[in-house]
């Protein structure tokens, strides 16, 4: 059972910060994971703080067993001597039934818990897993006296979590998104894939064979097919359970670094569907989720035209033959929203969507 609402938002330790009524919308376009562990890796974040909107330390996998504490250290070395400035900073800790992961937590919350603002929860199955973070989180926040509460954030990446969509996300004041986590989602419901993220050339839909004169199929002949979004499914739950809870979704990892093309098609898919950033795995990958989540100047023109247009949001216009109403006012609202948020902390951008008047002209 679910809280009553009036302690919903009570701190579940004495002493601890209220957790939040609202989640922010702060921009997140990549999540750039890197090894705290790694030296070379370590070795760029410093240089990375502001060219990318999340910085996440990451402790799970990827990460090998006999250096868990190695990463752990790192990742309190760099909060410790890092001013992140817009940046945030974000970590995912091992996973609840591992061994290092209560470790993790009693660590980094008193070392580093001032700097943290989201904890990622690989392998979610359902809210009793969000509890239980929920809890220990206000007890560690207590004992150090922080005065902000860290935010949590799940990994889908288990049929029970996927089916436990709704309660994840329900679970706690803290939960700020989710993300897809495809390698092990796709292992755990044992789909036939060997890849981490990204599309499929065996999952198609194929044209019907053409027929001669006789009406005689030719099964043989030329037909056009068209690869399928395997995600397409799991991301669409993502979005609205989190658009219900007023939290956001990510596109997780796209393994294939050296694909950019197809990286950057599987991100927009995301961003087209409701998703708020991606995660970044490699630097290159970065580019292309600041790219693919931030509206182009043309979405951001059309949607300032069409409120312009709409005057007090109600009624029908035409513009370029098409109908604009109170729905479609609101979307392009959606549009401008995100791009006023996005222009805030990126100044090239802002200099883009300040060249759009109100009435949606681009000026040269
Ligand atoms: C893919 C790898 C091995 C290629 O690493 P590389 O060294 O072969 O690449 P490179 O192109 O040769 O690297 C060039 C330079 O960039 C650096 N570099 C390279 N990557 C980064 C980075 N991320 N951050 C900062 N710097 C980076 C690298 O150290 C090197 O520095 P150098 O020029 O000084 O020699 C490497 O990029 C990497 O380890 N990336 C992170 C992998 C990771 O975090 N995986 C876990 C998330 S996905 C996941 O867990 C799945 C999920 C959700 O759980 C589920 O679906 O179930
Ligand atoms: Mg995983």
């Amino acid at each position: 059972m679910t809280r009553p609402a009036k302690d919903f938002f009570a701190p579940l330790a004495v002493g601890a910060p209220a957790p939040p009524r609202e989640i922010p919308a702060r921009p997140s376009r990549a999540i750039h994971f890197f090894d705290p562990g790694n030296e070379k890796m370590a070795a760029k974040v410093p240089d990375m703080v502001g060219t990318v909107d999340v910085l996440l330390g990451n402790l799970e996998d990827a990460v090998k067993a006999e250096n868990k504490e190695k990463s752990r250290q790192g990742l309190v070395d760099i909060g410790r001597a890092t001013d992140f400035g817009p940046t945030q900073f974000w970590t995912r800790i091992n996973s609840l039934d591992s061994p290092w992961v209560l470790d993790d937590l009693t660590t980094l919350v008193p070392e580093i818990g001032d700097k943290l603002d989201v904890i990622m929860v690989p392998k979610v199955q359902g809210a009793e897993d969000i509890h239980y973070v929920d809890r220990l989180l206000a007890q560690l926040e207590a004992k150090a006296g922080l005065d902000r509460p860290i935010l949590v954030h799940a990994i889908l990446e288990t049929a029970r979590g996927v089916a436990n969509i709704e309660e994840i996300c329900a679970a706690s004041p803290r939960m700020q998104g989710l993300s897809l986590g495809p390698a092990d989602l796709a292992a755990d419901r044992r789909m036939k894939t060997t890849r981490v993220g990204g599309g499929h050339p065996g999952y198609l839909v194929r044209q019907d064979p053409v027929r001669d004169d006789l009406g005689v199929p030719q099964y043989d002949a030329q037909r056009t097919s068209y690869q399928q979004d395997l995600w397409h499914y799991t991301i669409a739950r993502m979005v609205d359970a989190c658009a219900m809870h007023g939290i956001y979704p990510y596109y997780g990892p796209f393994g294939d670094i050296k694909d950019t093309v197809a990286c950057e098609d599987q991100f927009r898919n995301a961003f087209l569907l409701g998703c708020v950033g991606a995660w970044s795995l490699h630097p290159v990958q970065i580019t292309i989720a600041n790219k693919v989540f931030s509206p182009s100047v043309e979405d951001v023109a059309h949607a300032r035209r069409v409120i312009a247009a709409m005057g007090d949001g109600t009624g029908a216009v035409m513009i370029d033959g098409k109908m604009e109403d109170d729905a479609s006012v609101k979307q392009c609202q959606v549009m401008v929203a995100l791009a006023d948020e996005l222009a805030a902390i990126d100044p090239e951008l802002k200099e883009q969507y300040d060249a759009i008047s109100a009435d949606g002209e681009v000026r040269a």
